[in-house]
């Protein structure tokens, strides 16, 4: 990915480092990842529990750092309830109603794309969850939240001395030196924000929504204490997985459409030919219509998964791998990027090419796996509603975006194009494209007045 990839190159398929006492493994191949995160799952689903991250409280509400056991499995259960494509169908409205939301910010202030880019899955989500709708991103949730992922930065062995310590955990923060304990007790105060506001300050209580839902089975004796207490911890955590994941991919999305001109032509070309002459914004019904879209979306996540690195998987048993020996407790990292970035799978990995999933007629290919959302039982419960086969957020973002408008390198006063970089940050929720210009104009009168009279009538 040119210079803004900032890991070296994999020295070897598995690399074993010992890190302040902490073991860890890091697969760079694919087939390592599904022999141990997969087949050998029974004993490879852990999450390592770091005392930063007790600190926050994270550990019993953020299903994504849960450890292995029954509290996890209930709560994933929970999630996989929610999210399976039955419901996920029923969610169907509410992508549409933000996407074309999206569309309309896009017309009114192209210029102000990345904040509307990184709207639109708060949006879906908090609404879908809460039923709470959220303008801008000054939100107080919003807030709340992100001042709340901020805590992800005292996840790593050295970034809080109570990692390698645990026993400042304990310490009050008022002593002098434990800076991350007073850190980890501000980040803690946001999380349970973020938790209490969407409850309380839901401005639409009508709206169907799982946590309105819930609340009307409680009402009528239907919802156990236990029931409720994991709905809560499912609402927050799907709400903190799902936002900085999409973006990431809309933005490289946006980015890489930016940059190849020649890839636009070629989906809105297939755009067109399936929505035909009258008009019309594109639906999920469309998207088995759609081949070339539907490869730039594995290109997207092929080129930028959104976590390079995953999140790391901890062993709960001894093994031996190909001779070597992997002890209980070890940080199992699959590296994601070198997996999609591997030159024996993907010829000029660093390139955007959709044609890569396409077969000769221009039909997908088998190459169906996206990697981006991790393995075996901790991999991604989002994948129905991010990607799946059928219906997802990435997917309905792309394809709405091209069949209504055309993206390319915005113009300096002189008419000369500004050149786009290649950087991009990773702020430990996601590896995002750094701010950058482009212009975005819709493709014709038609797509301007039929974007406005959706937002008129929704
Ligand atoms: C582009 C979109 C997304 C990407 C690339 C992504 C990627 C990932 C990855 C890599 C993991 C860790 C997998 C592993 O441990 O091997 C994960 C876990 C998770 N994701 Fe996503 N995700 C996305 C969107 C979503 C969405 C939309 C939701 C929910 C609405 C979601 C919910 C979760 C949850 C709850 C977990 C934790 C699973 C567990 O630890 O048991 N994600 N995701």
């Amino acid at each position: 990915m040119g210079r803004n990839v900032t890991y070296t190159p994999p020295v070897g398929d598995l690399i074993y480092l010992n890190a302040l006492g902490t073991d860890i493994l890091v697969l760079n191949k694919r087939e390592d990842a599904e022999e141990l995160l997969e087949r050998r799952a029974r004993s490879y689903s852990g999450r390592t529990q770091i005392p930063a991250m007790r600190a926050m409280g994270w550990d019993t509400i953020n299903i994504v750092f849960m450890d292995y056991g029954e509290e996890w499995r209930a709560h994933r259960k929970a999630c996989q309830q929610l999210l399976n494509l039955d419901k996920t169908r029923s969610y169907e409205d509410v992508y549409l109603r933000h996407v074309h939301k999206l569309l309309e910010r896009l017309l009114d202030s192209p210029e102000d794309f990345m904040h509307y880019n990184e709207l639109f899955p708060i949006g879906i989500t908090l609404d879908a969850l809460y039923g709470y709708q959220v303008d801008s991103l000054d939100d107080p949730v919003v807030v709340a939240a992100q001042k709340s992922a901020e805590g992800t930065s005292l996840l790593t062995p050295s970034a809080a001395y109570m990692n390698i310590f645990p026993f400042l955990r304990h310490i009050p923060p008022w002593i002098p030196g434990s800076m991350a304990r007073r850190k980890a007790e501000k980040y803690a105060h946001w999380t349970r924000e973020m938790q209490r506001i969407p409850l309380e300050d839901r401005e639409n209580t009508a709206a169907v929504s799982t946590i309105s839902d819930m609340l009307e089975r409680k009402s009528v004796g239907g919802v156990s204490p236990e029931e409720e207490k994991i709905l809560y911890n499912v609402a927050y955590t799907l709400y903190g997985a799902a936002g900085e994941t999409t973006v990431s991919s809309t933005g490289t999305f946006l980015h890489m459409i930016a940059t190849h001109p020649a890839v636009q032509k070629k989906a809105q070309e297939e755009i067109d030919r399936v929505i035909g002459t009258q008009f019309r914004l594109p639906t999920f019904g469309d998207r088995a219509s759609l081949p070339y879209v539907e490869a730039i979306y594995r290109e997207v996540m092929r080129y930028n998964p959104p976590g390079h690195l995953g999140v790391p998987h901890k062993t709960t048993e001894d093994d031996v791998y190909k001779g070597y020996f992997i002890p209980k407790g070890t940080a199992v990292f699959s590296n994601i990027w070198a997996m999609t970035h591997d030159e024996e799978k993907y010829a000029d990995p660093h390139e955007f090419k959709p044609e890569r999933f396409l077969d000769e007629n221009g039909q997908l290919n088998d190459d169906a796996r996206v990697l981006a959302y991790g393995f075996g039982r901790r991999a991604c419960v989002g994948k129905y509603v991010a990607s799946a086969t059928e219906r997802l957020q990435v997917w309905i973002a792309i394809v709405s975006i091209l069949a209504c408008f055309t993206i390319s390198k915005a113009e300096d006063e002189h008419g000369n194009e500004i050149e786009i970089d290649d950087e991009y940050e990773d702020n430990g929720g996601g590896v995002h494209k750094k701010p950058f210009k482009c212009s975005i104009v819709p493709r014709s009168d038609l797509v301007r007045k039929l974007i406005e009279e959706v937002a008129k009538t929704e």
